[in-house]
Protein backbone atom coordinates (compact mmCIF):
# COMPACT_ATOMS: atom_id res chain seq x y z
CA UNK A 1 0.00 0.00 0.00
CA UNK A 2 0.99 3.69 -0.93
CA UNK A 3 0.66 5.66 2.58
CA UNK A 4 1.72 9.39 3.57
CA UNK A 5 2.32 9.72 7.71
CA UNK A 6 1.44 13.95 8.14
CA UNK A 7 3.67 14.28 11.30
CA UNK A 8 7.15 12.51 11.63
CA UNK A 9 7.39 13.03 15.38
CA UNK A 10 7.52 10.11 18.14
CA UNK A 11 4.28 8.19 16.86
CA UNK A 12 4.60 9.09 13.19
CA UNK A 13 7.97 7.94 13.21
CA UNK A 14 7.28 4.65 14.87
CA UNK A 15 3.98 4.01 13.09
CA UNK A 16 5.85 5.08 9.36
CA UNK A 17 9.14 3.29 9.93
CA UNK A 18 6.96 -0.28 11.07
CA UNK A 19 4.77 0.24 8.16
CA UNK A 20 7.63 0.79 5.78
CA UNK A 21 8.81 -3.14 6.91
CA UNK A 22 6.08 -3.99 4.18
CA UNK A 23 4.63 -1.06 2.44
CA UNK A 24 5.31 2.36 0.36
CA UNK A 25 5.64 5.00 2.60
CA UNK A 26 6.42 8.50 2.91
CA UNK A 27 6.75 10.31 6.14
CA UNK A 28 6.03 14.32 6.43
CA UNK A 29 8.01 15.81 8.76
CA UNK A 30 10.47 18.60 9.70
CA UNK A 31 13.93 19.55 8.24
CA UNK A 32 16.32 18.15 10.68
CA UNK A 33 14.50 14.64 10.80
CA UNK A 34 14.00 14.64 6.78
CA UNK A 35 17.46 15.35 6.15
CA UNK A 36 18.46 12.41 8.74
CA UNK A 37 16.04 9.93 7.26
CA UNK A 38 17.14 10.97 3.36
CA UNK A 39 20.91 10.16 4.12
CA UNK A 40 21.01 7.74 6.66
CA UNK A 41 17.22 5.93 6.61
CA UNK A 42 15.05 5.60 9.54
CA UNK A 43 15.90 3.19 12.71
CA UNK A 44 13.37 1.77 15.08
CA UNK A 45 15.17 1.17 17.89
CA UNK A 46 13.70 -0.60 21.80
CA UNK A 47 10.66 -2.84 21.73
CA UNK A 48 10.53 -2.88 17.94
CA UNK A 49 13.30 -2.96 15.43
CA UNK A 50 13.58 -1.75 12.23
CA UNK A 51 16.57 -0.18 9.72
CA UNK A 52 13.91 1.61 6.52
CA UNK A 53 14.51 3.65 4.28
CA UNK A 54 10.93 5.47 3.49
CA UNK A 55 10.76 8.61 1.16
CA UNK A 56 10.74 12.12 3.48
CA UNK A 57 9.52 15.75 2.72
CA UNK A 58 9.16 18.82 4.69
CA UNK A 59 6.15 19.26 2.20
CA UNK A 60 3.20 17.77 3.08
CA UNK A 61 1.51 19.41 -0.29
CA UNK A 62 0.42 17.82 -3.21
CA UNK A 63 1.14 13.96 -2.54
CA UNK A 64 -0.66 11.38 -3.23
CA UNK A 65 -1.05 7.74 -2.19
CA UNK A 66 -3.98 5.58 -1.10
CA UNK A 67 -3.85 6.57 2.49
CA UNK A 68 -2.71 9.47 4.98
CA UNK A 69 -2.14 8.05 8.21
CA UNK A 70 -2.29 11.55 10.67
CA UNK A 71 -0.06 12.14 13.24
CA UNK A 72 0.53 16.00 14.39
CA UNK A 73 -0.56 17.16 17.84
CA UNK A 74 -3.58 18.38 17.46
CA UNK A 75 -3.24 21.96 17.65
CA UNK A 76 -1.66 21.23 13.89
CA UNK A 77 -4.51 19.38 12.93
CA UNK A 78 -5.77 21.79 10.73
CA UNK A 79 -2.47 22.71 9.26
CA UNK A 80 -2.59 18.89 8.17
CA UNK A 81 -6.14 18.96 7.03
CA UNK A 82 -5.28 22.10 4.43
CA UNK A 83 -1.70 20.30 3.09
CA UNK A 84 -4.01 16.99 2.77
CA UNK A 85 -6.71 18.59 1.10
CA UNK A 86 -4.23 19.91 -1.92
CA UNK A 87 -3.27 16.27 -2.53
CA UNK A 88 -5.16 12.57 -3.80
CA UNK A 89 -6.09 10.20 -1.39
CA UNK A 90 -8.13 6.70 -1.35
CA UNK A 91 -8.67 7.46 2.68
CA UNK A 92 -7.25 9.48 6.02
CA UNK A 93 -6.47 7.95 9.16
CA UNK A 94 -6.42 10.03 12.71
CA UNK A 95 -3.96 8.32 15.30
CA UNK A 96 -3.77 11.01 17.05
CA UNK A 97 -5.20 11.51 21.12
CA UNK A 98 -7.94 13.75 21.94
CA UNK A 99 -11.28 14.27 20.82
CA UNK A 100 -12.19 16.48 17.55
CA UNK A 101 -9.31 15.60 14.92
CA UNK A 102 -11.10 13.42 12.78
CA UNK A 103 -14.13 16.15 11.96
CA UNK A 104 -11.92 18.67 11.39
CA UNK A 105 -10.05 15.91 9.08
CA UNK A 106 -13.50 15.45 7.20
CA UNK A 107 -14.36 18.91 7.26
CA UNK A 108 -11.34 19.91 5.22
CA UNK A 109 -10.88 16.31 3.07
CA UNK A 110 -13.01 14.80 -0.10
CA UNK A 111 -11.63 11.21 1.15
CA UNK A 112 -13.57 8.93 3.70
CA UNK A 113 -11.71 9.44 6.93
CA UNK A 114 -10.82 6.40 9.66
CA UNK A 115 -10.98 7.23 13.81
CA UNK A 116 -8.20 5.45 14.93
CA UNK A 117 -6.37 4.92 18.60
CA UNK A 118 -2.84 4.20 19.19
CA UNK A 119 -1.35 2.60 22.57
CA UNK A 120 2.17 1.94 21.53
CA UNK A 121 4.59 4.29 23.11
CA UNK A 122 7.07 6.39 20.80
CA UNK A 123 9.63 8.53 21.91
CA UNK A 124 11.60 10.34 18.67
CA UNK A 125 15.34 10.26 20.72
CA UNK A 126 17.05 11.98 17.63
CA UNK A 127 16.84 12.79 13.68
CA UNK A 128 16.41 9.77 11.88
CA UNK A 129 16.11 7.47 15.08
CA UNK A 130 13.34 6.81 17.05
CA UNK A 131 12.36 4.08 20.09
CA UNK A 132 9.35 2.18 20.77
CA UNK A 133 9.22 2.33 24.14
CA UNK A 134 5.88 0.44 24.68
CA UNK A 135 4.00 -2.40 22.42
CA UNK A 136 0.18 -1.93 22.55
CA UNK A 137 -2.79 -1.86 19.30
CA UNK A 138 -3.39 0.03 17.08
CA UNK A 139 -7.45 0.45 16.55
CA UNK A 140 -9.01 1.52 13.26
CA UNK A 141 -12.17 2.01 12.02
CA UNK A 142 -15.02 4.09 10.60
CA UNK A 143 -15.80 6.85 12.77
CA UNK A 144 -19.70 5.98 13.87
CA UNK A 145 -20.75 2.29 15.12
CA UNK A 146 -20.41 0.75 11.47
CA UNK A 147 -18.22 -1.79 9.60
CA UNK A 148 -16.38 -0.83 6.72
CA UNK A 149 -14.13 -2.94 4.48
CA UNK A 150 -11.78 -0.18 3.75
CA UNK A 151 -11.04 -0.20 7.58
CA UNK A 152 -10.39 -4.07 6.91
CA UNK A 153 -8.03 -2.71 3.89
CA UNK A 154 -6.36 -0.86 6.43
CA UNK A 155 -5.87 -2.95 9.27
CA UNK A 156 -4.66 -5.74 7.16
CA UNK A 157 -1.95 -3.85 5.63
CA UNK A 158 -1.14 -2.68 9.30
CA UNK A 159 -0.85 -6.23 10.47
CA UNK A 160 1.09 -7.08 7.66
CA UNK A 161 3.66 -4.67 8.36
CA UNK A 162 4.31 -6.15 12.06
CA UNK A 163 1.43 -3.95 13.54
CA UNK A 164 -0.83 -5.33 16.27
CA UNK A 165 -3.96 -3.87 14.86
CA UNK A 166 -7.76 -4.57 15.46
CA UNK A 167 -10.40 -3.26 12.90
CA UNK A 168 -13.28 -1.87 15.07
CA UNK A 169 -16.81 -1.50 14.07
CA UNK A 170 -17.59 0.29 17.78
CA UNK A 171 -15.09 3.34 17.31
CA UNK A 172 -16.93 5.75 19.21
CA UNK A 173 -16.75 3.53 22.12
CA UNK A 174 -13.18 2.86 21.49
CA UNK A 175 -12.67 6.73 21.35
CA UNK A 176 -14.03 7.47 24.45
CA UNK A 177 -11.81 4.93 26.38
CA UNK A 178 -9.04 6.38 24.51
CA UNK A 179 -10.14 9.82 25.99
CA UNK A 180 -10.18 8.47 29.79
CA UNK A 181 -6.84 6.97 29.54
CA UNK A 182 -5.14 9.83 28.31
CA UNK A 183 -6.90 12.18 30.57
CA UNK A 184 -6.09 10.03 33.17
CA UNK A 185 -2.31 9.30 32.02
CA UNK A 186 -0.77 12.34 30.14
CA UNK A 187 -1.37 15.50 32.65
CA UNK A 188 -0.65 13.50 35.58
CA UNK A 189 2.77 11.60 33.91
CA UNK A 190 3.65 15.44 33.02
CA UNK A 191 2.50 17.24 35.89
CA UNK A 192 4.38 14.54 38.28
CA UNK A 193 7.21 14.21 35.57
CA UNK A 194 6.94 10.31 35.95
CA UNK A 195 6.69 7.48 33.59
CA UNK A 196 3.60 5.76 32.61
CA UNK A 197 3.93 3.01 35.90
CA UNK A 198 3.73 5.78 38.26
CA UNK A 199 -0.08 5.31 37.70
CA UNK A 200 -0.11 2.21 38.34
CA UNK A 201 0.11 3.31 42.01
CA UNK A 202 -1.39 5.48 44.86
CA UNK A 203 -1.02 8.54 45.22
CA UNK A 204 -0.73 9.19 41.15
CA UNK A 205 -3.60 5.88 40.48
CA UNK A 206 -6.21 8.01 42.94
CA UNK A 207 -5.98 10.89 41.02
CA UNK A 208 -5.85 9.01 37.91
CA UNK A 209 -8.94 7.30 38.45
CA UNK A 210 -11.28 9.72 39.16
CA UNK A 211 -10.18 11.65 35.79
CA UNK A 212 -11.11 8.10 34.00
CA UNK A 213 -14.48 7.79 35.95
CA UNK A 214 -15.50 11.09 35.50
CA UNK A 215 -14.44 10.35 31.70
CA UNK A 216 -16.71 7.81 31.66
CA UNK A 217 -19.71 9.87 33.46
CA UNK A 218 -19.52 12.54 30.83
CA UNK A 219 -19.32 9.41 27.89
CA UNK A 220 -22.13 7.93 28.71
CA UNK A 221 -23.75 11.28 28.75
CA UNK A 222 -23.08 11.56 25.50
CA UNK A 223 -24.86 8.62 24.73
CA UNK A 224 -21.68 6.36 25.10
CA UNK A 225 -21.68 2.75 27.17
CA UNK A 226 -18.20 3.07 28.99
CA UNK A 227 -18.40 2.05 32.65
CA UNK A 228 -16.22 3.22 35.36
CA UNK A 229 -14.62 -0.02 35.72
CA UNK A 230 -13.90 0.24 32.01
CA UNK A 231 -12.24 3.37 31.73
CA UNK A 232 -10.38 2.57 34.91
CA UNK A 233 -9.44 -1.27 33.80
CA UNK A 234 -8.08 0.61 30.59
CA UNK A 235 -5.95 2.99 32.56
CA UNK A 236 -4.49 0.49 33.87
CA UNK A 237 -3.94 -1.65 31.23
CA UNK A 238 -2.03 0.84 29.04
CA UNK A 239 -0.42 2.24 32.25
CA UNK A 240 1.14 -1.63 33.02
CA UNK A 241 1.74 -2.00 28.91
CA UNK A 242 3.59 1.59 28.92
CA UNK A 243 4.90 1.22 32.07
CA UNK A 244 8.42 2.52 31.03
CA UNK A 245 7.08 5.44 28.67
CA UNK A 246 7.26 8.74 29.23
CA UNK A 247 3.69 10.18 28.02
CA UNK A 248 3.59 12.06 25.02
CA UNK A 249 2.33 15.17 27.38
CA UNK A 250 5.03 14.65 29.87
CA UNK A 251 7.32 15.06 26.15
CA UNK A 252 5.77 18.03 25.64
CA UNK A 253 5.84 19.46 28.72
CA UNK A 254 10.22 18.73 28.61
CA UNK A 255 10.71 20.09 25.58
CA UNK A 256 8.67 23.36 26.55
CA UNK A 257 5.76 22.52 23.81
CA UNK A 258 2.12 23.23 23.88
CA UNK A 259 0.18 20.46 24.85
CA UNK A 260 -3.01 18.32 23.86
CA UNK A 261 -4.47 19.48 27.02
CA UNK A 262 -7.68 21.36 25.40
CA UNK A 263 -8.28 17.99 23.44
CA UNK A 264 -8.05 15.81 25.98
CA UNK A 265 -9.12 17.00 29.60
CA UNK A 266 -10.27 20.13 28.24
CA UNK A 267 -12.99 18.28 26.05
CA UNK A 268 -13.97 16.17 29.00
CA UNK A 269 -14.59 19.62 30.98
CA UNK A 270 -16.53 21.43 28.10
CA UNK A 271 -18.69 17.88 27.05
CA UNK A 272 -19.23 18.28 30.61
CA UNK A 273 -20.53 21.74 31.12
CA UNK A 274 -23.02 21.42 28.16
CA UNK A 275 -24.42 18.00 29.94
CA UNK A 276 -24.36 19.97 33.28
CA UNK A 277 -21.77 17.17 34.88
CA UNK A 278 -19.20 17.77 37.60
CA UNK A 279 -15.84 17.04 36.60
CA UNK A 280 -13.81 18.52 39.57
CA UNK A 281 -10.50 16.29 38.42
CA UNK A 282 -10.39 17.24 35.38
CA UNK A 283 -11.03 20.86 35.70
CA UNK A 284 -8.15 20.64 37.86
CA UNK A 285 -5.61 18.49 35.86
CA UNK A 286 -6.34 21.23 32.45
CA UNK A 287 -6.28 24.43 34.55
CA UNK A 288 -2.54 23.02 35.73
CA UNK A 289 -1.42 22.13 32.39
CA UNK A 290 -2.81 25.31 31.13
CA UNK A 291 -1.22 27.72 33.52
CA UNK A 292 1.90 25.96 33.08
CA UNK A 293 1.28 26.81 29.11
CA UNK A 294 0.34 30.28 30.21
CA UNK A 295 3.47 31.02 32.18
CA UNK A 296 5.77 29.45 29.49
CA UNK A 297 3.45 31.46 26.58
CA UNK A 298 2.93 28.63 24.76
CA UNK A 299 -1.00 29.83 24.91
N1 LIG B 1 4.24 9.57 21.49
C1 LIG B 1 3.44 8.58 21.86
O1 LIG B 1 3.88 7.61 22.51
C2 LIG B 1 2.00 8.59 21.46
C3 LIG B 1 1.41 9.69 20.85
N2 LIG B 1 0.08 9.64 20.51
C4 LIG B 1 -0.56 10.77 19.84
O2 LIG B 1 -0.01 10.90 18.54
C5 LIG B 1 0.00 12.28 18.14
C6 LIG B 1 1.44 12.68 17.84
O3 LIG B 1 2.18 12.60 19.06
P1 LIG B 1 3.76 12.59 19.07
O4 LIG B 1 4.25 11.74 17.98
O5 LIG B 1 4.18 12.29 20.45
O6 LIG B 1 4.07 14.12 18.72
P2 LIG B 1 5.37 14.77 18.07
O7 LIG B 1 5.33 16.23 18.37
O8 LIG B 1 6.57 13.98 18.45
O9 LIG B 1 5.13 14.54 16.50
C7 LIG B 1 4.43 15.39 15.63
C8 LIG B 1 5.41 15.83 14.59
O10 LIG B 1 4.72 16.43 13.50
C9 LIG B 1 5.48 17.56 13.09
N3 LIG B 1 4.62 18.45 12.33
C10 LIG B 1 3.54 19.17 12.76
N4 LIG B 1 3.01 19.87 11.73
C11 LIG B 1 3.77 19.60 10.64
C12 LIG B 1 3.73 20.04 9.29
N5 LIG B 1 2.80 20.90 8.85
N6 LIG B 1 4.67 19.57 8.43
C13 LIG B 1 5.63 18.71 8.87
N7 LIG B 1 5.71 18.25 10.14
C14 LIG B 1 4.79 18.69 11.02
C15 LIG B 1 5.95 18.15 14.41
O11 LIG B 1 6.98 19.10 14.26
P3 LIG B 1 7.07 20.33 15.33
O12 LIG B 1 7.21 19.71 16.69
O13 LIG B 1 8.28 21.07 14.86
O14 LIG B 1 5.81 21.11 15.18
C16 LIG B 1 6.41 16.87 15.11
O15 LIG B 1 7.71 16.52 14.71
C17 LIG B 1 -0.59 13.06 19.31
O16 LIG B 1 -1.97 13.25 19.12
C18 LIG B 1 -0.32 12.14 20.50
O17 LIG B 1 -1.19 12.38 21.57
C19 LIG B 1 -0.67 8.52 20.69
C20 LIG B 1 -0.14 7.41 21.27
C21 LIG B 1 1.23 7.35 21.73
C1 LIG C 1 -0.90 5.41 25.37
C2 LIG C 1 -0.13 6.60 25.88
C3 LIG C 1 -0.55 6.94 27.29
C4 LIG C 1 1.28 6.11 25.85
O1 LIG C 1 2.16 6.91 26.55
C5 LIG C 1 -0.41 7.78 25.00
O2 LIG C 1 -1.36 7.77 24.27
C6 LIG C 1 0.36 9.05 25.09
O3 LIG C 1 1.47 9.07 25.62
O4 LIG C 1 -0.17 10.05 24.60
Amino acid sequence: MEIVVFGAGSLGSLVGGVLARAHEVTLVGRPDHVDALRSDGLRVTGQLEAHVTPSATTDGRDLAAELAVVTVKAADTPTAADALATGTFDAALSLQNGMGNEAILADALESPVLAGTATYGALRREPGVVDCTGLGEVVVGPRDDSHSPLATRVGNAFQEAGLETTVADDIPRRLWEKLAVNAAINPVTALADADNGAILDPPAADVAHAAARETARVARGAGISLTDEAAVGAVSQVARDTAANTSSMRQDVRAGRRTEIDAINGYVVDRAEELGLAVPTNRVLASLIRTWERSNELR
